[in-house]
C-alpha cells in the first residue's frame, strides 16, 4: 500500500515537473551550426526576434566580432568533435538543430579534402546527435544539388541529380541521409534546397556570389568585373525570403509534410538584368564579363527552380522580386560602406 501511495506520488511530481516544463518551454532552444557565416547571423537575429535572444545559440569556428557576442549566446565548436557538439546539446538543452557549416561551390573545388570532412563527416556527426537526442534537424541543400544531366528549366523537385562539385556531391548526400534517417529512425530531417542567397554580408564563396559583389563593387568604385557570362540565368532569393522559408518552414506539422526536401527560390536572373535593373537606381555602371571556373558551375546548375510542392504542401509564397531586391540590396550595403567606410 505504501509503496503504492509513494509510487503514485512520485508519478504526480514527474507530471508536474513536466508540465511545468512545458509550460515555462514556450519556445525551442535552437543551436546553429557555422552560424558566423553569410546566413548564420541574419539567421540568428531573424529566429531570436521570434523565439527570444537566449533562445538562439550560434556557434562556429571564428573568432566573433563584439557585436556578435552582445547580440546572443556564441559558442565556439568545430562541426568535426563530435563530443563538443554533444555537450552542447546537452547543456543547453537545444531542441532543434540547424546546421549551417560548409565549403561552399568555389571554395570547395579549391580543397576538396577539407570540404568531404566538413560538408560530410560534419553532416555525419549532427545526423547521429540529432537522432540520439531526438532534435528537430534543419539542413540547408542548393541548386548546386543538380547537375548537367538534371533538366534546367524548370527543376523540379524530384528529378536526376548528379552534380560534378564535391559541394553539390556533399548536399545530395546530406538529402539523401536525412530522408534515410526519417523513414529508418522517425528523425524529424528537414531541408530546403536554396537558391542563391543576396544580403548585404559577405558570401562564403560561392558560385552565386557576383550578385552580392556587384553592389558592393558598384557603390564602392562605380565598376565590377563579373566572373559570370552576361547570360548565364540562375535562381536567386533575397535572405528576407530564404529566412522566412526556414522559418515557416521549421513550424509546419509533419502531417503536412509529403516530402523531407524541398525547392524554393524567388526569381531567377541573369548579370546583364540584374545590371539593368541596377541602372535605374544607379547611372553609369561599368560592367566588364571575365568568366572564370565558376562558368562551368553555372553553366550546369538549375536556371529556373520549380518550387511548385513547396507552394502546395506548406503553403510557400516568395515575396521579394528582382525589383525589390535591387532597392533593399542599395540600401542595405549602402548602410555596410557607412558603418564600415570603403576599403
Ligand atoms: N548562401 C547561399 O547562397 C546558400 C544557398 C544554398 C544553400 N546554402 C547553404 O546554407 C549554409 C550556410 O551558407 P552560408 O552562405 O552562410 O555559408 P558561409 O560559407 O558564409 O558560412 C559557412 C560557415 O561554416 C563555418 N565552418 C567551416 N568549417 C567549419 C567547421 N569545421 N566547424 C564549424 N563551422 C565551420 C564557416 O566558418 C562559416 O562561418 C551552407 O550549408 C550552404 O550550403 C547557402
Ligand atoms: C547556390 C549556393 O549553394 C551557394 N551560394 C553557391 O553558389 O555555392
Amino acid at each position: 500500500m505504501m509503496l503504492v501511495r509513494n509510487f503514485c506520488k512520485n508519478s504526480v511530481i514527474q507530471i508536474r515537473r513536466y508540465s511545468v516544463d512545458a509550460l515555462k518551454k514556450k519556445s525551442p532552444k535552437i543551436l546553429i551550426t557555422g552560424g558566423l557565416g553569410q546566413l548564420g547571423v541574419e539567421c540568428a537575429k531573424y529566429l531570436r526576434g521570434k523565439y527570444g535572444r537566449d533562445n538562439v545559440i550560434l556557434s562556429d569556428i571564428i573568432k566573433p566580432t563584439s557585436e556578435i557576442v552582445n547580440d546572443g549566446p556564441y559558442l565556439f565548436v568545430d562541426i568535426l568533435d563530435f563530443k563538443g557538439l554533444q555537450k552542447i546539446v546537452v547543456d543547453h538543452r537545444v531542441d532543434w538543430l540547424i546546421h549551417f557549416s560548409a565549403l561552399l561551390s568555389a571554395i570547395g573545388e579549391q580543397n576538396v579534402p577539407l570540404a568531404v570532412r566538413v560538408n560530410i563527416e560534419g553532416m555525419h556527426n549532427v545526423i547521429e546527435l540529432a537522432k540520439q537526442y531526438k532534435l528537430r534537424i534543419f539542413v540547408p541543400s542548393t541548386i548546386g544539388a543538380f547537375g548537367p544531366d538534371s533538366p534546367r528549366n524548370p527543376t523540379p523537385n524530384i528529378t536526376v541529380q548528379r552534380p560534378r562539385t564535391i559541394y553539390g556531391v556533399s548536399k545530395v548526400h546530406a538529402e539523401l541521409l536525412g530522408e534515410y534517417y526519417f523513414y529508418k529512425f522517425g528523425l524529424d530531417f528537414r531541408c530546403l534546397r536554396f537558391p542563391g542567397v543576396i544580403s548585404s554580408d559577405p558570401p562564403g564563396g560561392g558560385t552565386t556570389d557576383y550578385a552580392i559583389a556587384i553592389f558592393h563593387d558598384i557603390l564602392r568604385k562605380g565598376q565590377y568585373e563579373c566572373y559570370l557570362k552576361p547570360d548565364t540565368r540562375l535562381p536567386m532569393m533575397h535572405v528576407k525570403d530564404a529566412l522566412r522559408a526556414l522559418s515557416e518552414f521549421l513550424e509546419v506539422p509533419n502531417s503536412k509534410l509529403v516530402r523531407r526536401v524541398y525547392n524554393v527560390t524567388s526569381m531567377s536572373f541573369t548579370p546583364e538584368e540584374l545590371v539593368a535593373a541596377m541602372s535605374r537606381h544607379v547611372s553609369d555602371l561599368k560592367i566588364t564579363y571575365r568568366p572564370d571556373s565558376r562558368q562551368d558551375i553555372a553553366d550546369s546548375w538549375p536556371q529556373v527552380f520549380d518550387d511548385s510542392e513547396a507552394r502546395r504542401d506548406w503553403n510557400w509564397k516568395p515575396e521579394v522580386d528582382l525589383e525589390n531586391l535591387v532597392k533593399l540590396m542599395m540600401k542595405e550595403v549602402k548602410e555596410k560602406i557607412v558603418l564600415n567606410g570603403l576599403d
